[in-house]
C-alpha cells in the first residue's frame, strides 16, 4: 500500500465509476504468489508525529477507494490465491465473494495488532460487523491468523478451489450467476436487514461483557501497548455507530497509532528485525546446515536435563551422562512431555519416542561417537576440564565440544581441551525447554566453521554468534548488570514486591528475583567464587558488588539457592503460586527507606539500554 498503489487505487476507482455502466462485475486478483501483504511498513517506519493529519487523509483515502468499488452495485470477487494480511486482509474483503486456493501455507487475517497498529483499513469495522463483537475479537485484538478453511467456516471465504487457475473462471461464473441479483453486489452490513451477530453494546448481555473487557485487556497488556486498546474502543464504539462513522473512528486511531514511536519500534523488533534474523542474518554466509546425530550431555542437573530434552524432541540421538542423576536428568523430559500427554497434546507413541532417544549413563564410554558433547556441569573451572578431558576422547571424528558455560570465558575453557580449534559455547537459557534463544560463542582458538549454526532446538535465527570479544558473553552480562541493579535495589532496603511489581510494569514479562531463582543463586554464587578465585590467582581481591552480596547471604546463611533446590527470593509451596519469602520483609527491608518508583522504573531500563549501547559498541551481532 505504498504511495504509488494508493495512486493507482485511486485511479482505479475513478475509473469504474466513469465505466459503471459497462462493468458486470469487478474481480480483484494479484500477480504475485501473496495476494497481497497490506500496508507498507517502511513508508510507516517513516512517519513521524507531526504527520497525523496526513495519514488520516491518506488512509481515509484509500477507504474512500474501497468503498466505491464496493457499493458500485456490481459483484465484486476477490480471488484469494495466496496470503492476504492486515491491509492485504482489508482488500480481500472488498469482494463481496471471496474465493481462496486451497494452500495450507496460505494466512489471512490482520497481524495489526503485534505491529502497534491496528486493522483501520476497515478490517475492524467489516470483521466486527461479519463476525460480532465477541466472535471478532481473537481475529482483531489478538492478531488470530487463519487458513482458507477456517475462513470458509467463519463464512469470510465462501468458495476453495483446487488451484490458482481455477480462480478466474469461478469468479467469471459467480459473476455470470450473479447479474440482476441486487444482494450479491452488496456486504452483508449494507443490506436494510442487517443485524450485528450476538447484538450490539446496547445489547446487555454484550454489555455485561463489554463492561470487563478493558480490564481484562489491561491485565494482559499492563496498559503498555496502545494497540490492542485502541482496536477494542474502534470496535465497540464503531458498533455502536452507521459504517462510515465506524470507518473513521478507525481512522482515526489508526493514525495516531501509525505514527507513534511505539509502532515504530515494535515493526521494527518484529518485522524487519525478526525476518533478517529469520533469514540468517547472524548465519556463516557459506556455510551449509549442520545437525548432529548423537549428542551427548555433561551434567544432568537443571540445565543439562533441559539441554537434553531439547535435543530428544528435535529427533536427535541424546547421551545424557551425570555419576548420579542421569536417571533423575532424564525423568525430566517425562514429566514435560506427561503434561503435554495429559492435555492431549501429544501422543503417548509420540512420547514414548521421545524418550526412547535420551540413553541415561553414567559411564563416558557411552559417548562414544557423538558429533557433538555439551557440557553443562557447575561454573567451576576445574570440574570443566576434568569432565571436558575424560569426554572429548569420545567424540567421532570431526565432532566437536561445547560448554554451556554462562560465563567463564571459552578460551580459558578451551584450554583444558586437546582441540581448542574445536571447542565452542553453547549457551542455551533457563528454563531451556520454554527460551527460544541460543547463544554461540567463538573462542580465541575456534575455527570459525565450527559455528555453522547448529539446529539444536531453536529456529533459525534464534541463534546468536557473539564471538568472545566481550570477555565474558553477550546474555550473562546483560542480565548479570540488570540482576545485580535489581538485586543492589533489595540491598539498599526497597521491598521485595515493589521491585517485582515496577518490573512487571515497565514489562518484563516476570520480576527480577523470580528470574534470579529460576537461574538458581546458586549459581551466582558459583560465579562469584570462581572469580574471586581467579582474581586471587592473579594477586587481587575481588571487590564484590553488593547486589552479588545480597545473593551470597541468601545462598550461604539463609540456604536459599533458588527455585530448583526448593526456594530462593520466592517460596514454592506445592501446587499452588509462588510467594515471595516471607522473611525478606524482615532481613532486607528497611524502614523509612525513600524511593521513587519512577526512579526505580528508569533504572531497571536504563540498565538495559547501556547494556544494549555497549552490545552494539563492541560489535556483538
Ligand atoms: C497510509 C496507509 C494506510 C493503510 C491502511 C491499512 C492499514 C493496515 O490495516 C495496516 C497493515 O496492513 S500493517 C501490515 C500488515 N501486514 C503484515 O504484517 C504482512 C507482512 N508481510 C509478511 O508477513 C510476509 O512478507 C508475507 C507472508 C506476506 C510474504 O512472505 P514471504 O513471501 O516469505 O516474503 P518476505 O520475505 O516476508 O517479504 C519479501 C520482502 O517484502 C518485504 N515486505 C513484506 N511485507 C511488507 C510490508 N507490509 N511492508 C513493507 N515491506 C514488506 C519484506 O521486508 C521483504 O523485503 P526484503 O528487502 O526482500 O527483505
Amino acid at each position: 500500500m505504498c504511495l504509488q498503489w494508493q495512486t493507482d487505487l485511486t485511479q482505479a476507482a475513478e475509473q469504474v465509476l466513469k465505466d459503471k455502466a459497462s462493468i458486470q462485475g469487478i474481480i480483484l486478483a494479484s500477480a504475485k504468489s501473496t495476494f497481497f501483504a497490506g500496508a507498507d511498513l517502511k513508508g510507516v517506519m517513516r512517519s513521524q508525529a507531526s504527520d497525523g493529519p496526513r495519514v488520516f487523509t491518506e488512509i481515509e483515502g484509500i477507504k474512500k477507494a474501497f468503498r466505491t468499488i464496493e457499493t458500485l452495485g456490481v459483484p465484486v470477487v476477490s480471488c484469494l490465491n495466496g496470503t492476504a494480511l492486515g491491509g492485504g486482509w482489508e482488500v480481500a474483503l472488498i469482494g463481496h465473494h471471496r474465493i481462496a486456493t486451497a494452500n495450507p501455507k496460505t494466512q489471512f487475517g490482520l497481524p495489526e495488532v503485534t505491529l502497534g497498529l491496528i486493522p483501520g483499513g476497515g478490517g475492524i469495522t467489516k470483521m466486527t460487523r461479519q463476525l460480532g463483537l465477541l466472535a471478532a475479537q481473537p481475529y482483531v485484538l489478538e492478531s488470530k491468523l487463519f487458513g482458507p478453511e477456517e475462513a470458509q467456516k467463519l463464512g469470510l471465504v465462501h468458495e476453495i478451489v483446487a488451484s490458482d487457475d481455477q480462480l478466474r473462471p469461478r469468479a467469471l461464473a459467480h459473476i455470470a450467476a450473479a447479474q440482476g441479483q441486487p444482494e450479491a453486489a452488496q456486504h452483508l452490513w449494507d443490506r436494510k436487514d442487517y443485524k450485528m451477530p450476538g447484538g450490539t453494546p446496547s445489547n446487555p448481555k454484550i454489555a455485561g461483557m463489554l463492561s470487563v473487557a478493558p480490564a481484562v485487556l489491561k491485565q494482559k497488556t499492563r496498559g503498555l501497548y496502545p494497540a490492542p486498546e485502541a482496536a477494542l474502543a474502534a470496535m465497540v464504539e464503531g458498533a455502536m455507530v452507521d459504517f462510515d462513522t465506524a470507518m473513521r473512528i478507525e481512522s482515526r486511531y489508526l493514525a495516531g497509532l501509525m505514527t507513534s514511536q511505539v509502532a515504530r519500534n515494535m515493526i521494527n523488533t518484529f518485522f524487519f528485525n525478526m525476518n533478517s534474523i529469520k533469514g540468517g542474518q547472524s548465519r556463516p554466509k557459506a556455510a551449509p546446515r549442520y545437525k548432529p546425530q548423537k549428542v551427548g550431555i555433561l551434567g544432568a542437573g537443571m540445565m543439562g536435563s533441559g539441554i537434553a530434552y531439547s535435543q530428544a524432541s528435535r529427533g536427535i540421538a541424546t547421551v545424557l551422562k551425570d555419576r548420579e542423576a542421569a536417571e533423575k536428568g532424564k525423568a525430566y523430559s517425562h514429566k514435560l512431555t506427561q503434561k503435554r500427554v495429559d492435555k492431549g497434546r501429544m501422543t503417548a507413541d509420540k512420547q514414548a519416542a521421545l524418550l526412547s532417544l535420551i540413553q541415561p549413563t553414567a559411564s563416558a564410554s557411552d559417548l562414544k561417537g557423538c558429533d557433538l558433547i555439551i557440557e553443562a556441569v557447575f561454573e567451576n573451572r576445574e570440574l570443566k576440564a576434568k569432565v571436558t578431558q575424560e569426554a572429548e576422547p569420545m567424540l567421532a571424528e570431526g565432532g566437536f565440544f561445547a560448554s554451556n558455560t554462562s560465563t567463564l570465558p571459552i578460551s580459558g575453557l578451551a584450554t583444558a581441551s586437546a582441540n581448542a580449534n574445536k571447542f565452542v559455547g553453547i549457551h542455551f537459557f533457563s528454563p531451556v525447554d520454554k527460551m527460544q534463544l541460543v547463544e554461540i560463542i567463538r573462542g580465541a582458538q575456534t575455527m570459525t566453521r565450527r559455528l555453522r549454526v547448529l539446529r539444536l532446538r531453536a529456529g533459525p535465527g534464534q541463534v546468536a554468534d557473539c564471538g568472545e570479544r566481550l570477555a565474558r558473553f553477550l546474555y550473562q552480562p546483560y542480565l548479570w548488570h540488570l540482576c545485580d541493579g535489581r538485586r543492589g535495589m533489595l540491598g539498599e532496603g526497597i521491598p521485595a514486591p515493589v521491585i517485582e511489581n515496577l518490573a512487571m510494569q515497565v514489562g518484563m514479562p516476570v520480576g527480577p528475583l523470580a528470574v534470579l531463582d529460576e537461574t538458581a543463586l546458586s549459581l551466582s554464587v558459583h560465579v562469584l567464587d570462581q572469580t574471586r578465585e581467579d582474581f586471587a590467582k592473579e594477586g587481587k581481591t575481588y571487590q564484590a558488588t553488593p547486589g552479588e552480596l545480597l545473593v551470597e547471604r541468601m545462598v550461604k546463611e539463609h540456604k536459599r539457592p533458588g527455585r530448583a533446590a526448593g526456594g530462593g527470593f520466592y517460596d514454592y509451596p506445592a501446587g499452588q503460586k509462588k510467594v515471595l519469602w516471607p522473611e525478606l520483609k524482615t532481613r532486607f527491608e528497611k524502614s523509612g527507606v525513600s524511593y521513587s518508583q519512577q526512579d526505580i522504573k528508569d533504572r531497571l531500563l536504563y540498565r538495559q539500554a547501556v547494556e544494549t549501547a555497549r552490545c552494539l559498541q563492541e560489535g556483538v551481532c
